[in-house]
């Protein structure tokens, strides 16, 4: 493992624990408030917990009951902020380079090392420009190299594509996928492409705590919590199993194959907005659940619309629908709607 970690903070009401295998790369999910900034933190040394320790390859990081807290700059973790901080009066070669000068390397291994860096981020060209003569893109490309230049055991990566316009965004994720390569890092992404692409597990927090954990396409496909659903693309419905379908804890039902799933148990039902058919009247004489519901809020979503509803028993459902058909069904919020799920395009799982 190569790193183990374990924090509470009463103040902030984050009590955490989790693992990180060698080189691998995991993401941290969740929603506004959950703990993803402070457990950043811990690690990079700015934010102290009550109790705690981590260790990272083999060595304690912090252990606070030991009373080690080292400093940040002398944990050998590497950080990619949102913004890439770059200092403005130094050369992009200068800024890369500043990390092994600091920690005592001599001037032409330095910038030996940045060059190698800037080339990992196809930067090498920019070796001479300043700051201010850089886009977003760049910009951010140049932290990257500025954040492994030092060669850290653990890079740390808060949200690094979250402040790039949409069209700079995929060329410094593809750089960044390659950098990450074999890499020990922990990145805090509210993106779903991020997540799939940067991550190989993730772990998704809520009010301090964590709710799900697992491999990232295995976390996406079948999403415990509300929040990984979202960030899915699902819906997912909590209940217990039954002999035909899933009973949630608002009484709903809904047909769904169960089968090797003991009566009773705990189950997740999960489909896509894009299997939920809306109709004004109920439509009669089909083998799919119905369910009634009103309709909360339309939202445009690529070329679609998708329809978040409520049910008449108090569960979110969100079907996508074409822009003519909200037309067709004089879709509003507060419109009383019927849903209608195939059995087939339901999928259940145990939780
Ligand atoms: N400096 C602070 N002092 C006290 N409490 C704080 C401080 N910073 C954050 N908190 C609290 O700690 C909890 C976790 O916050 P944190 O910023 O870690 O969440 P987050 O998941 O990063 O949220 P976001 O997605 O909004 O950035 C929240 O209840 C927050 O109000």
């Amino acid at each position: 493992m190569a790193l183990s970690f374990s924090a509470r903070l009463q103040e902030r009401g984050f009590d955490v624990a989790f693992e990180v295998g060698d080189g691998e790369r995991l993401a941290v999910l969740g929603p506004n408030g959950a703990g993803k900034s402070t457990l950043l933190g811990v690690l990079a040394g700015t934010v102290r917990p009550d109790t705690g320790r981590a260790e990272l390859d083999g060595e304690p990081l912090f252990d606070v009951a030991a009373r080690r807290w080292p400093a940040p700059h002398r944990r050998r973790v590497g950080l990619l902020a949102q913004d890439p901080l770059l200092f403005p009066h130094l050369t992009v070669l200068a800024n890369v380079a500043f990390g092994p000068r600091a920690a005592g390397v001599g001037r032409p291994a330095a910038e030996q090392a940045a060059r190698t860096c800037l080339a990992a981020v196809e930067a090498e060209h920019l070796a001479g420009r300043r700051p201010a003569q850089l886009s977003g893109g760049q910009a951010q490309r140049v932290a990257i190299a500025r954040a492994v230049a030092t060669d850290p055991r653990l890079l740390l990566l808060d949200e690094p594509l979250a402040a790039l316009d949409v069209t700079l965004a995929p060329l410094v994720r593809r750089v960044l996928r390659q950098v990450l390569v074999g890499r020990t890092s922990v990145l805090v992404t509210h993106d779903l492409l991020d997540a799939l692409l940067l991550s190989d597990r993730v772990v998704v927090l809520d009010a301090g705590r964590v709710v799900e954990a697992g491999p990232t396409a295995e976390v996406l496909r079948h999403p415990r919590t509300p929040f990984a659903a979202r960030l899915a693309g699902l819906n997912l419905l909590l209940g217990t199993a039954g002999p035909a379908g899933v009973t949630t804890a608002f009484g709903l039902h809904v047909g769904a194959s169960t089968a090797g799933l003991p009566a009773g148990s705990p189950v997740a039902a999960a489909f896509a907005p894009s299997v939920v058919s809306v109709f004004v009247d109920a439509p009669h004489g089909s083998p799919r659940t119905v369910l009634t519901a009103r309709v909360v809020e339309l939202e445009p979503y690529a070329d679609e619309v998708r329809v978040t509803t409520e049910t008449t028993s108090g569960e979110t459902v969100t079907a996508a629908v074409t822009a003519a058909a909200v037309g067709e069904l004089d879709l509003y919020p507060g419109r009383a709607v019927h849903l209608a799920v195939k059995a087939t395009a339901v999928t259940v799982y145990p939780v």
